[in-house]
């Protein structure tokens, strides 16, 4: 067995005015890993190069222990990948779809677990692709690719455009699918509440780069919000660990990362009177990743 469900090497892959630079990603079998990253990050780049259908022009790719793009089709039958546009036949019925992927899979397709998830999801076998509505639609190409049980879920944003019932039932089935510990799932979404939910490490990438990648909670603990009331004399700037500073008046707010005991001693004995350390939710934790991030490329 693989430890590793896919393994990003160096990976680079350029286009006249986007790069994907660099980037070295690997995701443990069983593992769940959220991609967030802002429009035109990369994420479908890194998705289609994951699956074989653009090549990198620099480094390695493996997934499920078969080099990449090279033994693709040995890897594929063991991926599942649902995105938003899912290219399903508009005059056919989901009944028809199913039978089909369980012609081409007969030794994968579950009908048992297929029509658990015609109830979970709330489809009607019967109906043409064309009469569904946006969320019916993307129900039906989750529920194809669950039900043949494929070892790794690639899920490009399978929730946008979702609403909050439907988000919620895909949710719940991707958690219950989750159960086996063989499986792996990467997640991408700009949703980071989704992804918050059903993954145990994020991944932030950001203009082509790997921001940072960690298990969720390595995150959460890392970054705290401060906020204090300050002596107008006590000098603070957001450098080191201190990432983002604002100020109204008396009322100062820091985003920290890595807040230290002696961090806080420092500011108290300089006059500073702490009123509430919180932590930040993941978008706050995104977004502040990316400025860093940002910023130290820049200066
Ligand atoms: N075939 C292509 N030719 C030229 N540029 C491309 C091509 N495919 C993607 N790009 C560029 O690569 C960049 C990254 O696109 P990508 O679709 O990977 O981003 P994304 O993170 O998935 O964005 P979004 O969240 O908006 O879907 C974009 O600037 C896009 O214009």
């Amino acid at each position: 067995m693989n430890d590793y469900t896919f393994q990003f090497d160096k990976v680079s892959r350029r286009y006249p005015h986007f790069q994907l630079q660099d980037i070295n990603l690997k995701l443990p079998t069983g593992g769940i890993m959220g991609l967030i990253g802002p429009n035109g990050a990369g994420k479908s780049t890194l998705i289609r190069i994951l699956m074989g259908l653009i090549a990198a022009d620099e480094g390695t790719v493996t997934v499920l222990g078969q080099p990449i793009p090279e033994q693709q089709q040995a890897a594929k039958r063991h991926i599942g990948f649902a995105s938003e546009d899912m290219r399903l036949y508009k005059n056919a019925t989901l009944d028809w779809h199913m039978s089909l992927i369980g012609r081409i899979y007969p030794e994968q397709w579950d009908s048992k677990y297929a029509n658990h998830l015609l109830k979970a999801f709330d489809l009607i076998a019967e109906q043409k692709i064309k009469g569904m509505s946006h969320g019916q639609r993307v129900k039906s190409g989750l529920l194809l690719m669950l039900a043949r049980h494929p070892k790794f879920l690639i899920l490009d944003e399978p929730t946008t455009g979702l609403d909050p019932v439907a988000r919620k039932e895909v949710l719940n089935e991707m958690i219950a699918v989750l159960q086996d510990e063989e499986r792996s799932i990467l997640f991408s979404s700009h949703n980071t509440q989704d992804v918050e939910q059903i993954s145990d490490q994020i991944t932030f990438i950001d203009r082509g780069t790997l921001v940072s990648s960690n298990d969720k909670e390595s995150f959460i603990e890392e970054w705290r919000r401060v906020r204090m009331r300050t002596p107008e004399n006590l000098m603070l700037q957001a450098d080191g660990n201190i990432k983002e500073l604002i100020r109204q008046g008396a009322n100062t707010t820091l985003l920290v990362r890595g807040l230290t005991d002696q961090m806080v001693t420092d500011w108290q004995q300089q006059g500073a009177t702490i009123q509430h350390i919180d932590y930040l939710s993941l978008e706050e934790i995104f977004v502040a990743e990316v400025e860093a991030k940002r910023q130290g490329d820049n200066s």
